[in-house]
C-alpha cells in the first residue's frame, strides 16, 4: 500500500462520501451512501504543496450493490480560486490537515501530467496504457476539460485528441472502446479513430478506465444544432418548420443515413441473430417499467397504457438483433465539416455491462433519436407566456419533431433499404421504453425536465 503524503485514506473516505453525490456523473442519485472505500490510490506526482493521486473508490449504499468510481484527485496546500468549485468538503472534525483535495481533472497542471503519461507510458504498475496499432501519442499536448459534465469527464488534448475518463467503472471492457475498435477496424468513416485506452484490474477483471480518440475539431453536436433550429422556429410561431432559416431536416436525413451505415458495419463485423421478442425485449421493458414506477409514482397512471403497447409488440414473434449504439440521442452525434460521427457507444449508464453488450434491434437506436427530436422540440416550451401562445408553440414543436423524425427515417431507409417506420408497433414500444428510462433519468438529474418524457408517454399511448 502506498503511503499518502497528503490526506490519509481514513480521512479522505468520509470527505468523498459527502462530495460524490453532488457530482453530475454520480450515477446512483437517490441512493444513500453507507461508506466509501479507496480500492486503489496511485500517486502520479508529489512535490511540496502539490500532489496528484489516481483513485478508484468503491461506494457502498444502504440498499443495492456497491459501485466503483474513478476519481483523479489533486491536492494543494493553497487552493487557487478557480479550483474552489471542484474542492472536496473539509474533513469531519478538526484533523489539522494542511491539504485541500479537489477533482484533478479541472486543473491544467494535473491534466499535463496525464498527457505526459500518455505520451511516455510506463511499463508496469496497476494502471496500464494500451496504444492502438499504428498510433503514436505525441508529447507536450496541452489539455482542457470539456465544460459540460456528463456521465464521464472528457479532456481535449492539443485539439487533436479527446481523452474520456470513465467515472462509473464497471469491471470488464467498456463497450465504447470495444465498438470504436470494431468499427475502426472495419473502416467506418462514421466514428472517431480510437488511439489508446487505459486499463486496470478491478475485482480481478481487466477493466477499461479511459479511452483516447481523435478529436473532431470544428464539429458541433446534434443537440446544439437542433436547438438552434427549434429556437428560430419558436421565435416566429407563424412560420412552418420548412420556412425558417435553420430548417434541420437535411441534417436529420444525413444523420439517419450515417446511423444506418454504422448499423450495417456492425452487422457485417459482429453478425445478427433472430430471437423471440418476448424472451428478453418485452420482459426487460416490463421490468424497467415496474422499477421506474417505484422511483417515479406519476408513472403508475400511464403504466397500464404502456403495458398495452408492449403486449402488441410481444405478439410480433421474432425479431433480428445485433450490436447497436444503445443510447443514441442528438448529444451522441457530431457534425464535422464532412459528415455526422456517432460517439459514446457506452450504452445507457443505468444498465449493467452485460445488458449493454446484449444484441438488440436496430430500432432501439432509431427510437432513441426520435425521442431526442421530441426533446429538442419541446424543451424550450416551458416558459410560454399565454395559453394561446403555448398551444401554437406546442403545435409547431410537434411539427418540427415529426418533420425531422421523418427525414431521419428517410435517410436511414436510403441506406438500409427497410423503413424503420414500417415496424411501427416495435418502434413505438422502444420509444416508450426509452421515455420510461428518461423519466427516471430526469427525476434524478434534472427534475424540471421530467414533464418532457411524461408528456411524450401520454402522446405515444393516446
Ligand atoms: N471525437 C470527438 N471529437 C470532438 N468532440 C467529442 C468527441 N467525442 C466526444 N466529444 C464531445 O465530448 C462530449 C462528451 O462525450 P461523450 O462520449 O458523449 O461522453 P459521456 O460518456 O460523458 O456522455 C460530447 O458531448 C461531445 O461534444
Ligand atoms: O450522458 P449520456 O450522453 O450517456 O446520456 C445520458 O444523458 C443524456 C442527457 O445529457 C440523456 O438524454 C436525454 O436528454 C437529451 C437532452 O439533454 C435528449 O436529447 C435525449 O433524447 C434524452 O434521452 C440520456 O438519456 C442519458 O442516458
Amino acid at each position: 500500500m502506498n503511503q499518502p503524503t497528503t490526506i490519509p485514506d481514513h480521512i479522505l473516505e468520509p470527505q468523498l462520501a459527502r462530495w460524490l453525490p453532488e457530482r453530475r456523473w454520480f450515477a446512483a442519485k437517490g441512493n444513500t451512501i453507507s461508506g466509501v472505500r479507496i480500492l486503489l490510490r496511485q500517486p502520479l506526482a508529489g512535490v511540496p504543496g502539490f500532489a496528484v493521486d489516481h483513485l478508484l473508490v468503491s461506494v457502498d449504499f444502504e440498499t443495492g450493490p456497491p459501485q466503483v468510481y474513478q476519481v483523479p484527485l489533486g491536492f494543494r496546500s493553497h487552493l487557487p480560486e478557480d479550483l474552489v468549485p471542484w474542492a472536496l468538503p473539509a474533513p469531519d472534525g478538526d484533523v489539522g490537515s494542511e491539504w485541500f483535495a479537489y477533482d484533478g481533472l479541472h486543473d491544467a497542471e494535473v491534466i499535463d501530467l496525464y498527457a505526459e503519461r500518455l505520451a511516455s507510458p510506463q511499463g508496469s504498475g496497476p494502471i496500464r496504457l494500451r496504444t492502438a496499432p499504428g498510433s503514436v501519442i505525441e508529447p507536450g499536448l496541452k489539455g482542457r476539460t470539456l465544460g459540460a459534465e456528463q456521465s464521464n469527464t472528457s479532456v481535449v488534448l492539443g485539439d487533436k485528441l479527446l481523452m474520456k475518463i470513465f467515472r462509473l467503472v464497471t469491471p470488464g471492457t467498456n463497450p465504447d472502446v470495444e465498438m470504436h475498435r470494431v468499427l475502426g477496424e472495419a473502416g467506418s468513416e462514421y466514428v472517431a479513430t480510437l488511439r489508446a485506452w487505459i486499463e486496470s484490474d478491478v475485482e480481478g477483471i481487466e477493466t477499461t478506465l479511459a479511452m483516447v480518440q481523435d478529436f473532431a475539431a470544428n464539429s458541433a453536436d446534434g443537440w446544439t444544432m437542433a436547438l438552434g433550429s427549434v429556437r428560430d422556429l419558436l421565435m416566429e410561431a407563424d412560420l412552418r418548420a420548412d420556412e425558417v432559416g435553420t430548417d434541420f431536416a437535411g441534417e436529420s436525413y444525413r444523420m439517419g443515413a450515417a446511423v444506418a451505415e454504422v448499423h450495417a458495419t456492425l452487422a457485417r463485423a459482429l453478425g445478427t441473430v433472430d430471437k423471440a421478442v418476448t424472451s428478453t425485449t418485452v420482459a426487460a421493458m416490463l421490468r424497467r417499467l415496474e422499477a421506474a414506477t417505484e422511483v417515479v409514482p406519476e408513472l403508475a397512471e400511464v403504466a397500464p397504457a404502456i403495458r398495452e403497447r408492449y403486449a402488441e409488440a410481444e405478439s410480433l414473434g421474432s425479431i433480428t438483433v445485433q450490436r447497436i449504439h444503445g443510447d443514441l440521442h442528438l448529444g451522441q452525434v457530431l457534425r464535422t465539416p464532412e459528415r455526422w460521427l456517432l460517439i459514446d457507444f457506452e450504452g445507457e449508464p443505468a444498465k449493467t455491462l452485460t445488458e449493454r453488450r446484449e444484441p438488440d434491434s436496430r430500432l432501439r437506436d432509431v427510437a432513441g433519436m426520435l425521442r431526442s427530436f421530441d426533446y429538442a422540440a419541446h424543451h424550450l416550451l416551458a416558459d410560454s407566456v399565454t395559453e394561446a401562445a403555448a398551444s401554437q408553440r406546442e403545435f409547431r414543436a410537434r411539427e418540427w419533431a415529426h418533420r425531422n423524425g421523418t427525414a431521419f427515417c428517410e435517410g436511414y431507409t436510403s441506406v438500409a433499404g427497410d423503413d424503420p417506420r414500417s415496424s411501427s408497433v416495435l418502434l413505438r414500444a422502444y420509444e416508450l421504453d426509452k421515455a420510461v428510462y428518461e423519466v427516471v433519468y430526469e427525476a434524478r438529474n434534472r427534475p424540471r425536465w421530467m414533464s418532457l418524457p411524461l408528456g411524450a408517454i401520454r402522446r405515444l399511448t393516446s
